[in-house]
């Protein structure tokens, strides 16, 4: 069925008048600030909801899950551990996957799927793979949306080899990001859907408002010139200390030059090292410092050119389109997607290779040097941002996707078995055992409809009675029989124990036709 109801193929569509229910995890929920994954998913809900019936479900509450709750979205608080190892690859991803798995949280995942029923599910970031293997096994379609380029390590086949078990459907933001994941069966699973922005609600009107506020703010003249650097967190992979080397340099040069820093610092030791480097200069007063703003329209406008200077291999890297569509010149390292960005935008020229701190300084000194260019660039920029990732280019390339997802209606699991000895039946969120073979298949029900399900499921529903029992049994055999029978039951229940069956039906077919040829 296509996702669409009036536009998908057969029949199936025209009958199915409600939108099809789409559960969407995300891996954080911050209560202080907003990461880029956290807002990109926001933003695709928010462009999903014409088509699913869309719930939000978050490990706590936050402000995606406030501004969701503004959409009319439902939003669910539901704690799932995350597997950090995936992304970074690394040798124990597999050991700690199975820790994970005997943790509570993932017996009530099961439960909560199941309860909540969705057509399809979505499970955002690399680190979150644990609503995209429950699904799964439920048989509900799993949509797995890339955010980051998984670090190359001699396991990262291990964690693309994963996502390729569990995902269905696999979305990247960036070459990047799908690189690890260029397999034979990841390919034909994988779209690219780079990021964009809802552009009316950045309000460009107040642009220019928000520049001469947030600049009378911070004591920024007219005539100074204000180099930015923004990030959600500021931790070491995300470059403030080489922003800060290229800073007291620039400050030196050109003293119309003052620094805005924009993001937490979650390793306050690494912030105030790299603070340092201006206050060994004495340069500190050049230096200005916000620690998150919700508001991003209130921010960029005040700023005359951004610099990213990833250290890690950046997913996409948001801040550095944020900064273009703000129209700023944008200086960046060529890490991951800051490079395909800088290619994809004509900016070539500022993109500089990761580390090289000379290279970020030779950008910006030549900008503060050249305000005509500095002016042209920054306008260049707002125009492509635009034409390559603005909402046309993203809405259709969604369009895409959605009309070929196959989904269809979340059917339970009737009949399931674990690792172990026993086959229950599912019946109102209980499982009710069978007693015996004899109770299974007086109830009509046939071996190759079991479903081989994790243990963790069984562990997670609540058991009902029994169906049948002893009794079944006990007319036809010995109690020694009855063991080797129910043995049999549980035992092969699924596939072996249906061929079984088949390979005894049919050496007592041959047996039979031998004595018909030999007494004719
Ligand atoms: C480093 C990277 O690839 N960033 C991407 C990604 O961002 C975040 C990243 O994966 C964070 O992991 P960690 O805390 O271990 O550093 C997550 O916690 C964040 O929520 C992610 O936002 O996604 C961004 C796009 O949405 C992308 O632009 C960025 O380059
Ligand atoms: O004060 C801030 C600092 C950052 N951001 C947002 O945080 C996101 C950071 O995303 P990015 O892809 O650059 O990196 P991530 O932190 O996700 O790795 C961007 O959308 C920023 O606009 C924000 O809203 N307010």
């Amino acid at each position: 069925m296509s996702a669409y109801p009036f536009e998908g193929r057969g029949t199936a569509c025209r009958l199915k008048q409600s939108k099809p229910k789409m559960l969407l995890f995300s891996h954080i929920c911050s209560p202080k600030y907003v990461t880029g994954a956290e807002k990109l998913l926001l933003f695709m809900v928010r462009e999903l909801v014409p088509t699913f019936t869309c719930v939000l479900v978050v490990p706590n509450e936050g402000i995606i899950a406030e501004q969701a709750r503004g959409l009319g979205v439902a939003v669910i608080v539901q704690e799932i551990p995350l597997l950090v190892s995936l992304y970074l690859a690394l040798p124990h991803m597999m050991n700690e996957l199975e820790e994970k798995k005997r943790e509570k949280a993932w017996r009530e995942l099961f439960v909560f799927l199941h309860r909540q029923k969705p057509d399809i599910v979505l499970t955002n970031t690399v680190v979150h793979p644990l609503p995209a293997i429950a699904a799964k096994t439920l048989e509900i379609p799993v949509i797995w949306t890339i955010m980051e380029t998984i670090r190359e390590t001699p396991h990262t086949h291990e964690a693309a080899a994963l996502i390729e078990q569990y995902a269905d459907y696999v979305v990247g933001i960036s070459e990047s990001t799908a690189a690890p994941l260029r397999t034979p069966g990841l390919l034909p699973k994988t779209t690219i859907i780079p990021p964009s922005w809802d552009h009316a609600a950045l309000s460009p009107v107040s642009w220019p408002v928000n520049r001469m506020n947030r600049r009378r703010q911070f004591g920024i003249s007219d005539g100074q010139r204000l180099i930015g650097y923004i990030s959600s967190s500021i931790f070491e992979a995300k470059g403030l200390q080489h922003f800060m080397e290229m800073a007291v340099d620039i400050a030196e040069r050109h003293p119309h030059a003052m620094f805005l820093i924009v993001g937490n610092p979650v390793d306050t030791g690494y912030f105030e090292r790299c603070l340092d480097h201006a206050r060994g200069r004495n340069l500190m007063e050049r230096f200005r410092w916000l620690r998150f703003e919700e508001q991003i329209e209130t921010i960029y406008p005040a700023m005359d050119i951004v610099v990213v200077p990833s250290l890690t291999v950046e997913g996409f890297g948001m801040t550095a389109l944020e900064g273009m569509v703000f129209g700023k010149p944008v200086v960046v390292y060529g890490s991951g997607g800051l490079a395909e960005l800088g290619e994809a935008t004509g900016n070539a020229d500022y993109v500089v290779p990761t580390g090289d701190v000379d290279g970020l300084f030779s950008r910006v000194n030549a900008l503060l040097g050249d305000e005509r260019t500095l002016q042209a660039v920054g306008e260049r920029n707002a125009a492509t941002a635009i034409q390559v990732f603005g909402i046309a280019a993203y809405r259709e390339k969604l369009r895409m996707f959605v009309s070929g997802l196959a989904i269809r209606s979340y059917s339970p699991p009737r009949l399931v078995r674990g690792t172990g000895m026993t086959v229950y039946a599912l019946q109102d969120g209980e499982l009710r055992p069978f007693g015996s073979e004899g109770s299974f298949l007086h109830a009509g029900h046939r071996f190759e409809d079991v479903r081989l399900v994790p243990d963790e499921f069984i562990a997670s529903l609540p058991q009902g009675p029994p169906i049948g029992g002893d009794n079944a049994l006990s007319r036809r055999s010995t109690s020694k029989r009855r063991r080797s029978r129910r043995k049999r039951l549980t035992r092969g229940a699924g596939r072996g124990m249906v061929q079984r069956r088949h390979r005894q039906q049919e050496r007592r077919r041959s047996r039979r036709k031998r004595r018909m040829t030999r007494s004719g």
